[in-house]
């Protein structure tokens, strides 16, 4: 699969009177294929913002190297701006507009045919409130208007930063139904977010950022796979007791009040051949599978060393290219 984005250890840091030097991107690397709806988490201050706006020239990089469909960036990004539809800054509607009126202008201002402000209300299921004022409008709504603005010219790549942010539950799946349909109508979408739960059910690739760096990044189902401790949750009579006779077995096994929990398990069935050779019946055995949370938490939180994040990238580059494109140099930054 060809890559969409393409980014090689940029490098970007803030200096300023008030806040000194804060190094927000740090040799990050981030590759998108064609098609994906990726995910690029982190915590807050990771380094997202700052990735997507020097992808986007909003902001000048120190180092590292871009691309963009195929067109280094920032140099050559306005060859493929036309392909690529970007909500980077929230955008500010002007509330006493209808959404209709707000994407006609902006359709008008943007050389778009004006019959395509139907198609993206419909695309982001706002038609049949295309003709309400923007200030009666739902978040969810405003964040899916924002979204239909940047469908327009019908991009082949969609960036978002943060476009689940504020939503409650009922918008939040507005928001991952639509994700699904763009993908499924042939646009990579990359989503900068720090709700997990909903990447991992939106995205099928992920990139986590750390402090400015990459620490995994691959299909979601992988970087899990990556941190499975093959345990699985097993029901019985006697928690203690079969902990310990599993431990003789050579399972590392935990004993609870109700339940225990055991590690290393590359066959169940050995669980309750161990267990039922002494009388202790199994009644439930469930594998226990990590979710995207409990990765991110251990890679981004206190699981994780400070200095040196775990690089769990699956199939990706694992190390950081230092190339300098000359972009930014010599300069103090942006702050
Ligand atoms: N214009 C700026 N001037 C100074 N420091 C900045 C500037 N923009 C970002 N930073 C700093 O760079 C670091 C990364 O910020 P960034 O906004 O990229 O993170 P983020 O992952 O997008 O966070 P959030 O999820 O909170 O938006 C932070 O320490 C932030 O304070």
């Amino acid at each position: 699969m060809s890559a969409v984005i393409e980014i090689e250890g940029l490098r970007k840091t803030f200096n300023s009177v008030r806040n000194g030097r804060r190094v927000a991107v740090d040799g990050f690397d981030l590759t998108v294929g064609a098609g994906e709806v990726h995910g690029f988490l982190g915590p807050n201050g990771s380094g997202k913002t700052t990735t997507l706006r020097a992808l986007l020239g909003l902001v000048r990089a120190d180092g590292g190297w871009m691309n963009v469909l195929g067109a280094p960036s920032p140099t050559h990004l306005s060859q493929v701006a036309g392909r690529v539809g970007a909500i980077v800054e929230s955008p500010q509607f002007f509330g006493n507009f209808t959404g209709y009126r707000t994407l006609r202008l902006l359709a008008l201002a943007g050389g778009v045919p004006v019959s395509r402000v139907d198609e993206v209300l419909e695309q982001v299921g706002l038609h049949d409130r295309g003709d309400e004022r923007v200030k009666g409008y739902s978040l969810g709504m405003k964040q899916r208007l924002a979204v239909a603005s940047a469908l327009l010219k019908n991009p082949e790549l969609l960036i978002l930063d943060e476009p689940a942010n504020g939503l409650d539950p009922a918008g939040i799946r507005e928001m991952r139904d639509l994700m699904r349909s763009l993908a499924d109508a042939g646009v990579t979408v990359l989503i900068s977010s720090h709700i997990l739960a909903e990447i991992q059910l939106i995205c099928d690739h992920v990139t986590i950022i750390s402090r400015g760096r990459r620490v995994a990044a691959g299909r979601v189902e992988e970087v899990l796979a990556g941190f499975d401790q093959h345990e699985f949750l097993v029901r019985v009579a006697e928690p203690e007791r079969a902990a310990e006779l599993l431990h003789a077995g050579g399972l590392p096994a935990v004993a609870h009040p109700d339940h225990l929990v055991v590690g290393q398990v590359d066959d169940p069935t050995t669980i309750s051949r161990l267990l039922g050779e002494q009388g202790l019946w199994v009644r439930e055995l469930t594998p226990l599978r990590p979710d995207l949370e409990s990765v991110f938490l251990e890679l981004t939180g206190e699981g994780a060393h400070p200095e040196v994040p775990r690089q769990v990238d699956s199939g990706a580059r694992d190390r950081v290219i230092e190339l300098d494109t000359g972009v930014g140099e010599g300069r103090g930054g942006d702050a």
